[in-house]
């Protein structure tokens, strides 16, 4: 069934693409998550917050298939996903960046970028070794979007270079290019301004808006900045200790007691 609504600034959001059921994740005797649902829908930007140690980066994890949840399960556009490597997951159309810069150093922003289509590519390596059909059309076809996306996060005059020598914001925006190259429906960022100035925070939280309202994409964002939270996200989950504490727009979440006491560090029973 369509259930669509529309935000204060005129986006759709619509069906549910992710709807996590009863998760519950622990490493060996820790239970890093207990018996989380929540939904992700399409077009929205949802935050998920909490204080040091909560889950989130570990429920980032499941999402993208790193980790497989001892129970619960998660359904992925209307039907239960089967158990699947991260790639798998990655093939379905959910990209994402981690909390510390994963790129390669060495290698220039358009080699990383490049990167990012990977698993997009169809072309066997013997195709891809003689340039037959089906590779040249599709390096063609890769060309075009990387090319795009650089456009779009405005890094053109950086191409070249070597990630290793850009400052902290420009590697985090590259890391988002990269994500973006593959053409994801559900970008999942982790603590995507951590380290950042507001300066930087200010660009990435615009660049943030601008891919979900030019291209579309659902977004999953873990973030420590309350500010930026909440000004970018229209709901935000809120976990404590892996529990769910809150669930709601801003402004629910903002003057709900428990996430109030949570983040003063009042303890939970
Ligand atoms: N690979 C792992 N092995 C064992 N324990 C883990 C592992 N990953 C996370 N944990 C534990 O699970 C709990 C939740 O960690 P997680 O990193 O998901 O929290 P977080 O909310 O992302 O924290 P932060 O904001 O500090 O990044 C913590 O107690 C952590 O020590």
């Amino acid at each position: 069934m369509l259930d669509t609504t529309t935000t204060p600034d005129g986006r759709t959001i619509g069906d549910t693409v992710l709807d996590l059921r009863n998760i519950t994740l622990r490493f060996g005797g820790v239970e890093a998550i207990k018996d989380i649902s929540f939904d992700i829908r399409e077009g929205e930007i949802r935050a998920i917050i909490g204080p040091n140690g909560a889950g989130k980066s570990s429920m980032l994890n499941v999402i993208s298939g790193f980790y497989v949840p001892q129970e619960g399960e998660v359904w992925f556009r209307g039907a239960p996903r089967p158990q699947m490597k991260p790639y798998q997951v990655a093939r379905q159309g959910i990209a994402r960046t981690f909390q510390n810069i994963a790129l390669f150093e060495g290698m220039s922003v358009l080699d990383n970028v490049m990167t990012g289509r990977l698993n997009a590519m169809k072309a066997n390596i013997f195709q891809q070794a003689f340039w037959w059909g089906k590779a040249s059309k599709e390096e063609e076809a890769n060309r075009e979007s990387v090319e795009r996306v650089i456009d779009f996060l405005e890094i053109q005059h950086i191409r070249k270079t070597p990630v290793g020598r850009l400052p902290y914001g420009l590697k985090k925006r590259v890391e988002l290019a990269r994500a973006l190259a593959a053409e994801p429906s559900l970008l999942l960022l982790d603590e995507p301004m951590a380290g950042m100035n507001v300066e930087e925070k200010e660009d990435m939280s615009r660049f943030i808006l601008d891919v979900n309202d030019e291209f579309g994409t659902t977004i999953a964002l873990i973030e420590h900045d309350m500010g930026v939270v909440m000004d970018l996200s229209d709901r935000v989950v809120v976990m404590d200790y892996g529990r769910k504490i809150g669930d709601g727009t801003p402004a629910e979440v903002r003057s709900n007691q428990d996430v109030i006491d949570a983040y003063l560090g009042v303890s939970h029973d």
